[in-house]
């Protein structure tokens, strides 16, 4: 597990420690600890409110911190003036100056550095490569897509070698149905640039492929860090579980034969259940999309469970189903002949009993 409250800030990279920001007298982040190392991307994700934005503007300079600490490149940066801290931002409107071209944008921070000229060229031309601009360095941002806008910003932010860029939900300005493209093309440019990078979003999906590590905050506070794997396949709590990836964590009890949950109401076969490790420190099952199916059985391998609502997907149907107080999905074939109420059981192997190490 990673240390959550490391108190220092002379590492390399960006150390968060103990961040708290207070708006009058609401606490909007309480005790959040996240560490970038140089070359990593870390993505804070959770729900609206939830604190991603004002942690992001803290690291910035533009937000003031109530209590904690910031280090960057291995200096104190709390308290100093945003223009002096060695960050790159990419607020989520981009905010690209309409009036310059492309290479215009992007040399900006050069120009105010007082960068020798053939020097800020060459640094232009880098970066124009890097974000695939160079056919279009001498338009307007007027005349390009969304996308288009989003890599000039990028490339402004990073044309002054940054120590850590901040990207406030990259993609959320975008078109839904070029997303998924954009976030690889994305993906791709975090990468060659090298920079250590904190990415504020909303989305799971943008979150688990664009972070090397993720932080997933909730009411203010940091419910759990760790790389997309730890999150996907040992999620700190059911809020981590749904959130990530839609899936339900019941605490269990295990016996040589299998697996109790919901009080004992469902037991599972040992036979039917995977196991993965847990550095969480309690034994729990862990449910995902596919772990469930209808069926006849009505001995204790099933639980019936009401039918909630039921949706169709195209290549199936799609149950919500709540037994004993907890929600779950399931997938019936789209002729599937459903009543108020089902027996639910697992699908062998596609359920994993989370087990703390001996
Ligand atoms: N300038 C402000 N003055 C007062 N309260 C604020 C201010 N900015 C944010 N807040 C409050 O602080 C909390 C955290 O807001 P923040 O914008 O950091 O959350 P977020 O996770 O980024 O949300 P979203 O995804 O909706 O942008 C919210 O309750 C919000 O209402």
């Amino acid at each position: 597990m990673t240390d959550l409250r490391e108190p220092e800030t002379g590492a390399p990279g960006l150390t968060v420690s103990d961040l708290t920001i207070r708006y009058g007298d609401t606490e909007a982040v309480r005790g959040v600890s996240v560490q970038v190392r140089p070359d990593e991307t870390v993505a804070v994700v959770g729900p609206s409110g939830c604190g991603k934005s004002s942690t992001l503007r803290a690291v910035a300079g533009l937000t003031p911190v109530a209590g904690g600490a910031i280090g960057l490149g291995g200096r104190d940066i709390t308290h100093l003036d945003p223009a002096r801290r060695g960050v790159g931002l990419v607020p989520q409107d981009y905010a690209v100056f309409p009036h310059m071209s492309v290479a215009g944008n992007i040399a900006y921070g050069l120009r105010a550095r007082r960068l020798p000229a053939d020097r800020r060229r060459r640094r232009v031309a880098e970066m124009l490569e890097l974000t695939r601009l160079t056919e279009l360095a001498g338009r307007r941002p007027g005349q390009l897509s969304g996308g288009q806008r989003q890599r000039v910003a990028l490339a402004r932010a990073l044309a002054v070698e940054p120590d850590v860029l901040l990207l406030d939900e990259p993609l959320a300005a975008l078109d839904p149905q070029l997303r998924g493209g954009l976030r690889r093309e994305l993906s791709a440019m975090l990468s060659s640039s090298g920079c250590a990078t904190l990415i504020v979003t909303h989305d799971q999906r943008e979150a688990l492929s664009l972070g090397t590590r993720i932080a997933l905050m909730r009411e203010g506070t940091l419910v759990q860090f760790g790389t997309p794997r730890e999150l996907w396949e040992d999620p700190a709590d059911a809020f981590v579980a749904d959130f990530l990836a839609g899936a339900v964590l019941l605490e269990a009890e295990r016996s040589p034969d299998g697996a109790a949950v919901l009080d004992g109401r469902w037991r599972i076969p040992a036979e039917d259940l995977g196991t993965g490790p847990t550095g969480h420190g309690r034994t729990r099952l862990l449910l995902r999309d596919d772990s469930l199916t209808v069926t006849d059985r009505d001995d204790g391998a099933a639980v019936t469970a009401r039918v909630v609502h039921a949706e169709f997907v195209g290549d199936a149907v799609r149950l919500t189903v709540d037994a004993h107080g907890h929600v779950f999905g399931v997938r019936v074939p789209p002729d599937a002949r459903i009543g108020r109420s089902v027996s639910l059981a697992v699908v062998p192997g596609r359920a994993t009993l989370l087990v703390p190490a001996p």
